[in-house]
C-alpha cells in the first residue's frame, strides 16, 4: 500500500519507523538457531542438542510429534521431536521460554514438496528481552549441556558406508567382537590394546607435538585370521563409529574428499582389502594356494564393477593425512590387505599407517583362546597333538574355529577336539601332496627348459656359423 501510495523515498521511511514502533511496543526477543550454519557442510551441533533437550523436557504439550527409534545392545527406546511449525513451552529460573520449530522453504520450491534436501530447518527461542542477558549466557548453555549430555547416553553406534550413492548411508553397528573374543597370542593383544587406550587419552600430547589426533593401522595377513573382526573389537572397545569406505564407488577425488569432510569425530574409517581398492598394485605373482585364489578373485571382481573410479594414490594420501584430514579428531583409520608386499611404500609409511599388525594363521596361543570361547575348556589331553599339528600346518582362526564349533547338541568338547584334529591332519596331507605335485612339474618345467635351451644353443650356434655379427648380438 505505501508504495502504492506514497513517493519510494517516504514509503522507506515510515516503514522503518514503523518498525521501530513495534518492536519498542514488543517487548519480546527471537533467537534462530539453524541446522545449517553458514556454509558449513556438518549438522550444527547446537541444532542436534536442543533438538535432544526439547524431545526429553518440553515435549509434553506438543500435539504433532516425529518418532525416532533408538536400539544398541543395551536398550531400545524411543525419541520425540516436534514437528515443523510446533511450540513448546519451558521453564527456566522463573522464566518462560517458547520454542517453535520453523523451516525456510526455498521460493522456486515452494510447491513441489517431494524432497526436503533444499529445506532450512531452524529452532526458535522467544523470550522477554528482559530476561535476554540470563538467556544467552546460563539458559542456553544450560541447554546445550543437557542436549548433548542426552545424545551421549541415547548414542547408537553406527557404521556407515558410501556403498549407495556418494554419500554415507548407515545402520545400527551392533557386531559382538571384542578383544575377548578376538583369538591371538596374548602379548601382541596386550600391545595393540595398550596402544589403542595410550591413543584415546593422548589429546594433549598431540595437540604439544603440533600433530592431528589421530592414527592409522595397517592390517595384513591371510583370509579368515581376524582383520574385520579385529576393526569390530576395536570399536567396540573404544565406542566409535565406523566408516567402511568403499573406495571402488568413489568416483574421483574430490568426492573422497567429501565423504571425509563428512565423517565425525571418535570413529574408525576402514578401507578393507586396500590391494584391491585401487590399482596400486599389479598383478599378482608368485604361487597361492586355491583357496587365496578364490578369494583375491571375489575382491577383484568388486574392483572391475567400479570403472569410472578416478581415486588416484595422492588422492588417497590426501585423504589420510592432507590439510583437510585435520577436520574432525580422535580418529582411527585402518586399512586391511591379505598382501601387505603390494602395497605402495608411500601409502603405509609410518605417519600415515602408524602401527603395522600382522595376524597370522593359528598358532598355539589362538587356538587355546578359541577353545577358551567355543567350548569352554583351557586344558586337554588332546590338546599336545593339536600343538604338533598347528605347527606343522597352516591353518586359519576361521576355520579353526569353524572345526571347533559343535555342529548337533550331542558333541561335546572332546568330540569337536577331534573333528579339528582330523581336519588338520587332512590339511597337512593335503599341503603334502600339493607341494610334492608342485615339486614335480617345476622338475618338468626345468627339464623341458633345459632341452629347450639346448635347442637355442644350437641355433644360435647355427646361425653364429651363418652370420658372425648376428650371432654377437644375440
Ligand atoms: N583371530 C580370530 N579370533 C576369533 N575369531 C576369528 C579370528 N579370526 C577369524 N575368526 C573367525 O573367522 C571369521 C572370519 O574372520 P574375519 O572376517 O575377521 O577375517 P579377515 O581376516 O577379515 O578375512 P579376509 O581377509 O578374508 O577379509 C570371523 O567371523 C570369526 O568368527
Ligand atoms: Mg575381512
Amino acid at each position: 500500500i505505501f508504495q502504492q501510495w506514497f513517493p519510494e523515498e517516504l514509503s522507506k521511511h515510515i516503514e522503518k519507523y514503523i518498525r521501530r514502533l513495534v518492536s519498542f511496543m514488543n517487548p519480546y526477543i527471537t533467537i534462530s538457531f539453524h541446522e545449517y550454519q553458514g556454509d558449513e557442510y556438518e549438522r550444527s551441533k547446537a541444532y542436534k542438542a536442543i533438538e535432544r533437550y526439547l524431545s526429553s523436557n518440553s515435549s509434553n504439550g506438543v500435539k504433532r510429534l516425529k518418532a525416532n527409534v533408538i536400539k544398541n545392545s543395551k536398550f531400545r527406546s524411543v525419541f520425540l521431536s516436534m514437528e515443523d511449525y510446533e511450540e513448546v513451552i519451558d521453564e527456566f529460573q522463573g522464566m518462560t521460554i517458547w520454542w517453535s520449530s520453523n523451516k525456510i522453504i526455498p521460493q522456486q520450491r515452494a510447491l513441489i514438496t517431494y524432497n526436503d534436501g533444499d529445506e532450512k530447518r531452524y529452532y526458535q527461542l522467544t523470550c522477554h528481552r528482559k530476561h535476554r542477558d540470563v538467556i544467552t549466557k546460563a539458559y542456553v548453555p544450560h541447554v546445550l549441556d543437557e542436549g548433548e549430555a542426552i545424545a551421549k547416553k541415547t548414542r547408537q553406534r553406527k557404521l556407515h558406508t558410501n556403498g549407495i550413492g556418494s554419500s554415507w548411508s548407515h545402520i545400527i553397528f551392533d557386531h559382538p567382537s571384542t578383544f575377548d573374543t578376538l583369538a591371538m597370542h596374548p602379548e601382541k593383544k596386550k600391545d595393540i590394546l595398550n596402544d589403542l587406550m595410550s591413543f584415546i587419552k593422548s589429546k594433549d600430547y598431540y595437540k604439544k607435538v603440533g600433530k592431528s589426533w589421530k592414527r592409522g593401522y595397517l592390517l595384513y595377513g591371510p583370509p579368515g585370521t581376524g582383520k574385520s573382526s579385529m576393526i569390530a573389537a576395536m570399536a567396540n572397545l573404544l565406542d566409535y563409529d565406523i566408516y567402511d569406505l568403499e573406495l571402488t564407488s568413489v568416483n574421483d577425488n574430490t568426492k573422497l574428499k567429501k565423504l571425509l569432510i563428512h565423517t565425525s569425530s571418535r570413529s574408525i574409517i576402514v578401507i578393507e582389502d586396500i590391494d584391491c581398492s585401487l590399482d596400486l598394485t599389479g598383478e599378482r605373482k608368485g604361487k597361492n594356494t586355491g583357496e587365496e585364489e578364490k578369494n583375491l578373485v571375489h575382491k577383484k571382481e568388486k574392483v572391475k564393477k567400479k570403472k569410472g573410479s578416478e581415486v588416484t594414490l595422492s588422492g588417497l594420501l590426501n585423504f589420510i593425512d592432507g590439510l583437510w584430514s585435520a577436520c574432525g579428531s580422535e580418529r582411527l583409520i585402518v586399512f586391511t590387505t591379505n598382501h601387505i608386499e603390494k602395497l605402495d611404500p608411500a601409502l603405509i609409511r609410518r605417519g600415515r599407517m602408524d602401527k603395522h599388525i600382522e595376524l597370522s594363521f593359528c598358532c598355539f596361543e589362538t587356538f587355546k583362546v578359541l577353545a577358551k570361547n567355543y567350548l569352554d575348556i583351557e586344558s586337554h589331553d588332546l590338546f599336545p597333538s593339536i600343538n604338533r599339528l598347528l605347527e606343522e600346518t597352516n591353518m586359519s582362526p576361521a576355520d579353526v574355529a569353524e572345526n571347533l564349533m559343535p555342529k548337533s547338541a550331542d558333541e561335546n568338547a572332546e568330540s569337536c577336539l577331534k573333528v579339528l584334529i582330523k581336519a588338520l591332519e587332512n590339511a597337512k596331507e593335503e599341503a603334502r601332496l600339493k607341494a610334492a605335485e608342485e615339486e614335480s612339474s617345476d622338475q618338468v618345467l626345468s627339464d623341458s627348459g633345459d632341452e629347450e635351451s639346448k635347442d637355442t644353443d644350437t641355433e644360435s650356434s647355427d646361425s653364429g656359423d651363418e652370420d658372425a655379427s648376428e650371432g654377437s648380438e644375440a
